[in-house]
């Protein structure tokens, strides 16, 4: 079987999961593209042989699509998990799940009232092999009591209408979720901290770099540098401090130079290169879940939940610079 996509938003990420149906991902197919703006959804609908359509909805109910992959911006992501809900299809959604965790309520109550788990999320750092491998080291133990973490999220630039806010709910979501795929605790507080100093490579309107610092159910404190215009590359860094070891991600490159300038190696530009991979493993996942006729397995709307949760206390936080705490609602079976 051959499951019909529909794939909704083809901006920066959905083109890159546009070519990675074409030519990675096995047993599905993208019948059917969207997009509000009607020249972009007609030139990739005539490149990848695909259905135009300019309202998702339309998209949605159509015949020509088993199951939604949605990668329009956050505002849009309720409406349209909703209406792929009503429709019985499985849906792909891109983070964050809602940029305020109100929304996010919404969606989870209508997943619980459907009975069964419709979405997976794309919180693709999940299925990166680093990370991975560093929840192994934890699970093993090897680390003993883990006592800190440090993050950081460096991106090479990012364009003028990403704002202070999208560094907590679109940039630190990513953290967020992975901090609590690591250690397998909730995050109950959360700090931002807005330093004096400024890159003078941000736009005015920016406070670049940010640090966050989380703080988990047992204790374990993380700090998190967002660095959006860190110049360099795209740089996503993560160790984990343990009372007995030390474990954190590695350098990605897979070969490294030696010459009279020293040792040297590639930094990846962007989060498709850096996690090609990660989104490659994601998308197979929902199509083969799909494919084998079984619930949704990944990321789910709880943890967009939870980490929007998060996210309004940041935001909370971002405003007066005081640590506001995290309260998380009890978790329905359908996510247990
Ligand atoms: N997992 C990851 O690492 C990444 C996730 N993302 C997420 O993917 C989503 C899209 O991000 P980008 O591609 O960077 O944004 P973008 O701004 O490049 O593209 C968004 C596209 O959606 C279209 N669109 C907006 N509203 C729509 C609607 N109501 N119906 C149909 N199309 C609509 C826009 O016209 C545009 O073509 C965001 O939620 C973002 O947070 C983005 C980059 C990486
Ligand atoms: O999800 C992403 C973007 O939306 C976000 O704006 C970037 O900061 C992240 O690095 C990227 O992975």
């Amino acid at each position: 079987m051959t499951v019909k996509i529909g794939l909704i938003g083809l901006g920066m990420i959905g083109r890159d999961h546009l070519q990675r149906f074409n030519q990675v991902i096995t047993g599905a197919k993208v019948t059917a593209v969207c997009d509000i703006n009607r020249t972009t959804a007609d030139n990739l609908a005539a490149e990848y042989h695909a259905t135009a359509f300019y309202h998702a909805d339309e998209l949605i109910n159509s015949d020509l699509v088993d199951a939604v992959f949605i990668c329009s911006v956050g505002p849009a992501h309720k409406a349209q998990i909703l209406s792929a809900f009503n429709a019985g299809k499985p849906v792909f959604c891109e983070k964050p799940l809602t940029p305020t965790a109100n929304e996010s309520r919404e969606i989870i109550d209508a997943e619980v009232r459907s009975g069964r788990r419709l979405l997976q999320l794309g919180f693709m750092r999940r299925f990166d092999p680093g990370y991975q491998a560093l929840k192994q080291v934890i699970r093993k133990g090897e680390l003993g009591e883990i006592m800190l973490m440090h993050c950081a999220h460096r991106n090479p630039s990012v364009p003028e209408n990403y704002t202070i806010e999208m560094a907590i709910n679109d940039s630190a979501t990513h953290e967020i979720d992975i901090i609590r795929y690591l250690l397998n605790e909730d995050i109950v507080a959360v700090r931002v901290d807005k330093p004096r100093k400024k890159t003078r490579r941000a736009y005015a309107h920016l406070q670049d770099p940010l640090i966050v610092i989380f703080e988990t159910e047992s204790g374990v404190r993380i700090d998190d540098e967002l660095f959006v215009n860190c110049h360099y590359g795209y740089d996503i860094r993560c160790e984990v401090i343990g009372e007995n070891a030390i474990a954190g991600l590695t350098e990605q490159a897979l070969t490294c130079t030696r010459s009279v300038a020293g040792m040297s190696h590639h930094i990846p530009h962007s989060c498709m290169e850096r996690f090609a991979t990660a989104y490659d493993r994601e998308v197979q996942n929902f199509v083969d879940n799909i494919s084998r006729g079984e619930e949704m397995s990944g990321p789910s709307a709880w943890d967009g939940y939870v980490v929007a949760l998060v996210c309004d206390a940041g935001l909370a936080s971002l405003k007066d610079g005081q640590r506001h705490d995290v309260v998380i609602p009890e978790c329905p079976a359908l996510y247990a």
